[in-house]
């Protein structure tokens, strides 16, 4: 057990089977909450905020909009369908034969975009519209916060240089409703595995092609900024930690998660490192997760802040948009490091370089 610690001091860690998963309590004093938030990114690259203000009425607005997409028929939601890449998808996860026990809508956060894709996914497009506009505003707004205190954190000079890239009414940010339908899994029904242990579900699920029954959405790291996660109360998630084991999250219908994302790495010349995650299903009950995915406009650059750049830390990527970036990760599957294609190789990386004469 972890000895309890003064609030004041906390990244306070419950334990899960094992590991932390740091939990940031968004009343704290600022300069102390700049400091965890910061630590939460360099060592997970993942933490749940609590004391959050966005209104409970947003968020059930749009789970009871989700359920009520998700329980219509097959072809009713076609209609909002197929994912290429926005509206419905199921079980297809991008262009690239990538594949998951889930269902999903997949929207682009322009009202205009949102207000007509409305029209195919919901019979009241205008209360879906609203739902919708409502949580993006909320999840934005969060985003917001907690890039303002990556940026204190990280003593960047202007603050909101990290939360401009999303503010920006052009910015590529988008919205996502996964439903993952309860899996029974194959041969042996009392195998329940949420009575395993993290590094059980490790070697359990590692060799997926071996049985992919139970995998909702496959290994990877999200491409934006940050994402904020929320959940119904059906486990399921999993991340990564840096040294390769996988830490089941549980679930907090009442709080929301926060991942570093591939173009967050970037931006902190990989201080930060994007978290990989994936969701296992459930043998008895359907997850549903809102995910907020905070981008930039296409055509905005992305390299790494100049504070971030030193000397002794040269830049490690080579300048991209972020509709470049977004076409390699289009173009790669699912669980690829699209980041290596960006990587500048120095010589001092290889060491046979270093050992030859
Ligand atoms: C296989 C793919 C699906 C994805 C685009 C990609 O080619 C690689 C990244 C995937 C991902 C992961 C995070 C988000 O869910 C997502 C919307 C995104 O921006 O990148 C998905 C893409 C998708 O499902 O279209
Ligand atoms: O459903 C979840 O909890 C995670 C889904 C996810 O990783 C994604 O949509 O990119
Ligand atoms: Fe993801």
């Amino acid at each position: 057990m972890v000895a309890p610690c003064p609030t004041s001091m906390m990244v306070r860690t419950k334990k899960t089977k094992g590991m932390g998963i740091p939990t940031i309590d968004l009343s704290l004093e600022r300069s102390k909450l700049s400091e965890l938030v910061v630590k939460a990114c360099e060592e997970y690259g993942f933490f749940k905020v609590v004391n959050h203000s966005v209104p409970k009425e947003v968020i059930s607005r749009l789970e009871e909009e989700g359920t009520e997409f998700f329980s219509k028929t097959s072809s009713e939601k076609s209609q909002a369908g197929p994912a290429n890449p926005f509206g419905y998808g199921c079980r297809n996860i991008g262009p690239n034969g990538d594949m998951g026990h889930l269902e999903y809508l997949l929207l682009h956060t322009n009202p205009l975009s949102i207000s007509e894709r409305s029209k195919t996914i919901a019979n009241d497009p205008t209360k879906f519209s609203c739902a919708v506009n409502d949580y993006i505003e909320a999840a934005k707004g969060l985003t917001c916060e907690i890039l303002d205190l990556v940026a204190e954190g990280l003593w960047v000079q202007d603050k909101f240089s990290l939360s401009n890239l999303i503010r920006d009414v052009h910015s590529d940010s988008l919205l996502r409703i996964n439903q993952y339908p309860p899996v029974a899994l194959k041969g042996n029904k009392n195998w329940d595995t949420s009575k395993l242990e993290a590094h059980q579900l490790q070697n359990q699920n590692n060799n997926n092609n071996n049985n992919n029954n139970n995998i909702g959405f496959g290994e990877h790291s999200d491409p934006q900024i940050l994402t904020i996660m929320r959940s119904n109360n059906v486990d399921g998630l999993q991340i990564s930690t840096h040294d390769g084991l996988w830490i089941p999250v549980p679930p907090d219908p009442n709080e929301f998660f926060v991942m570093v994302g591939d173009a967050l790495q970037v931006l902190t010349n990989g201080r930060f490192v994007s978290v990989r995650h994936r969701v296992l299903t459930n043998t008895t009950k359907a997850r549903m997760s809102m995910m907020y995915f905070a981008a930039p406009p296409l055509n905005w650059w992305i390299t790494p802040l100049p504070k971030m750049v030193t000397p002794h830390n040269p830049s490690q990527y080579k300048p991209f948009t972020w509709a470049q970036y977004k076409q390699a990760a289009y173009s790669l599957r699912l669980g690829d490091t699209r980041l290596d294609l960006f990587k500048i190789q120095r010589q001092q990386d290889t060491p046979l370089a270093s050992a030859s004469p």
